[in-house]
């Protein structure tokens, strides 16, 4: 999506944004002793009347580095929202893009698949940055699928083909953004080994999804089940480190098939957002 005002008319950013900055302006004009339009002064109250109403869709507008181009999101920002923990914006998911935008030359025209994608930021970070070749976004919640083919539709300007055939009813989205392919895919760890891929994935990634120790048993088939199917394909996880046993719980569940390897973080910020823990790298292959 390029960053124009009509987007922004289209896709409002959070009110308390908009009065945030709107406050902000009127402070540095008061500062300069500039006179301040009585139209400021509607368009706040109007804000805020607009809050209290607290009925309008939010989007979150997240410019790309170095281009014209920014990602939305839409969301409340709330961490639990709806039940899941995939209708949230993680910082391991912000880290996880920057990583990419920087190693971009590990990923230029790849097949990359993303587990676990929650809201896109991600995947659409890839597919609008790194010229990758196709970008298979997927998740197992209905409710996250559903705002990942939201957060498609939003994004991409291309033609959208809604799939789900008697062929493959995993497949619910597939699309472009420039030259890269995207679709979104149904992929519950719990029954990987079922779910058609079209594609060999070449790249393998994930940000955040080593929190749930009883979830680690599908995963680490998952990724074993992935990293089987093409020679020389790589994961790369972003984890967030609240828990180091946690992290290692992954690790032994996966076993000695697998070799685990700490990457670089990224060098620089991209994005603004929270820092709360630290986010760790890691590049898993199939040792043979
Ligand atoms: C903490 S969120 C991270 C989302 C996104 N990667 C990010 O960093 O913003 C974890 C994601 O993993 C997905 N997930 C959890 N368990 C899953 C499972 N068994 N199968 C497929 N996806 C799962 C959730 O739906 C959610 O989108």
């Amino acid at each position: 999506m390029t960053f124009e005002l009509e987007t922004v008319h289209k896709y409002p950013v959070k009110i308390s944004l908009q009065k945030w900055f709107l406050k902000y302006l009127m402070d540095k004009l008061e500062a300069c002793s500039c006179d301040i339009s009585e139209k400021f002064f509607y368009l706040y109250c109007d804000l805020l009347q607009r809050e209290k109403e607290n009925q309008e869709a939010q989007y979150h507008h997240f410019p790309l580095p170095s281009s014209n181009k920014c990602i939305i999101i839409k969301g409340d920002g709330n961490f639990l929202s709806g039940g899941t923990t995939g209708l949230s914006l993680w910082q391991a998911g912000f880290a996880l893009a920057e990583w990419c935008l920087e190693n971009r030359e590990r990923i230029v025209g790849k097949t990359v698949l993303e587990l676990g994608s929650g809201c896109g930021f991600t995947g659409m970070a890839i597919a609008a940055g790194c010229s990758a070749k196709q970008v298979i976004m997927t998740d197992g919640h209905k409710k996250v699928l559903q705002q990942l083919v939201e957060t498609v539709n939003i994004n991409c300007s291309e033609e959208i083909i809604e799939v789900g055939s008697e062929d493959n009813q995993d497949l619910l989205l597939k699309t472009c953004v420039e030259e890269t392919a995207v679709s979104v895919l149904n992929l519950p760890w719990e029954n990987s080994s079922d779910v058609k891929i079209e594609e060999p994935p070449e790249l393998i990634i994930a940000a955040d999804v080593v929190y749930d120790p009883s979830s680690f048993k599908d995963l680490s088939k998952t990724l074993l089940n992935l990293l089987a199917r093409t020679e020389g394909v790589e994961v790369i996880l972003a984890c967030t480190l609240r828990n180091e046993d946690t992290l290692n719980g992954l690790f032994a569940t996966l076993g000695d098939q697998v070799s685990v390897i700490e990457e670089q973080p990224p060098g620089k910020d991209y994005f603004v957002y929270e820092h709360q823990f630290p986010v760790l790298f890691f590049r898993l292959t199939l040792l043979s």
